[in-house]
């Protein structure tokens, strides 16, 4: 009984995705302009918080720990905190040695998880080889877990429960909506299953859209470093929406993307610029050339990086809210 439903189902997806098979005739996607979207909600948070405060609460407080001296880690941090600053989030950074010991960091978060003040951590990553990430993830209270990468918040965001779910699959899931483009019954694929981004895009992009549940109702392909070649192009010739989250510059190329697909890319790899001998940034996907099969596409930078930012500072706000009832 339960499995005829299934196959009617997914007849039925096959049939409706052969008979409105896109017919694109434009030759260039809608570029995704990730830094504008995050402006216009910043300005929207930023109400918020003025709300927060004529309500007569302190301002919310965001602390993020940088352990070590990893430059692409001190520029992000420094795009959190700015980006705090202009929606009247107060924040402060914890810098620390690469030394530092494992006991020594959770001391630190413990220290902020009993600071009334405080309201969002953020432990970033990468965290020296010497220190177990999770372990330090899990020891962050659960209400100040604004990368909600703590063993309690990924679980409950798992079972659709969650109040603080990740940035950057909440960045991913706000610019998918905003395409407007329909989810249900398509087929994503992510690419990269790391537990901090890739599988909880699939989560995302997998899951029911009952109530106020984040799905996107999509049928979810996960492909990652064991996926041979041959059937990474196969799963992504197929693909409504790719989501890339892997680090390799060019692994998405225009001949393995479906004519009309929405990409979102969330990699990001410094590459050598030859031409003003120094350092870019980049996405995983060909930019240049998919952009004239795609739909929708996100540059690197501009894309999925800024909101991210804005999702983080949309989740201390949370927070607040919740370390303050
Ligand atoms: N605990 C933790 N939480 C994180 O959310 C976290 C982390 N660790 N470790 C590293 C990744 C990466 N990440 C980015 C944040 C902002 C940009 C960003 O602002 N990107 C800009 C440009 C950045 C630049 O100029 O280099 C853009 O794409 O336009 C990118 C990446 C957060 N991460
Ligand atoms: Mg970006």
């Amino acid at each position: 009984m339960h499995r005829s439903n299934i196959l009617c189902r997914i007849t039925g997806v096959l049939k409706t995705s052969c008979s409105h098979r896109h017919q694109h005739t434009n030759t260039q996607a809608t570029i995704i302009d990730g830094k504008k979207i995050a402006n216009e909600i910043l300005k929207n948070l930023k109400a918020e918080v003025e709300d927060i405060v004529k309500a007569g609460k302190r301002a919310p407080c965001l602390t993020a720990i940088l352990v070590g001296d990893n430059a692409a880690s001190a520029t992000y941090v420094r795009n959190k905190m700015v980006a705090a600053k202009k929606v009247g989030i107060s924040s402060d950074t914890i810098r620390l040695p690469t030394e530092t010991s494992q006991d020594k960091l959770l001391e630190e978060v413990n220290k902020l998880n009993n600071d009334e003040k405080v309201d969002g951590i953020i432990v970033q990553l990468p965290l020296p080889k010497h220190i177990d990430e999770q372990k330090v993830f899990n020891s962050v209270l659960r209400t100040k877990d604004v990368d909600g990468f703590s063993a309690s918040n990924f679980g409950l965001f798992s079972l659709n429960m969650c109040a603080l779910a990740p940035a950057t699959p909440l960045a991913v899931h706000e610019l998918i909506l905003r395409t407007g483009i329909e989810t249900k019954g398509k087929n994503a694929v992510v690419c990269g299953r790391s537990k901090n981004v890739g599988l909880p895009i699939a989560m995302l992009l997998h899951s029911d859209t009952h109530g106020d549940i984040l799905g996107m109702d999509a049928t979810t392909t996960i492909c990652h470093r064991f996926t041979p070649p041959d059937q990474l192009t196969h799963y992504l010739q197929n693909a409504d929406i790719v989501v890339s989250a892997v680090g390799i510059p060019n692994l998405i190329q225009a001949h393995m993307v479906k004519k009309g697909a929405c990409i979102i890319d969330v990699g990001i790899s410094h590459v050598k610029d030859p031409s003003a001998n120094q350092f870019k940034l980049v996405g995983d996907v060909d930019f240049e050339n998919v952009s004239k099969v795609a739909s929708f596409i996100t540059p690197v930078p501009g894309g999925v990086g800024p909101m991210t930012v804005v999702m983080l500072m949309k989740n201390t706000i949370i927070a607040s809210r919740l370390n303050s009832s």
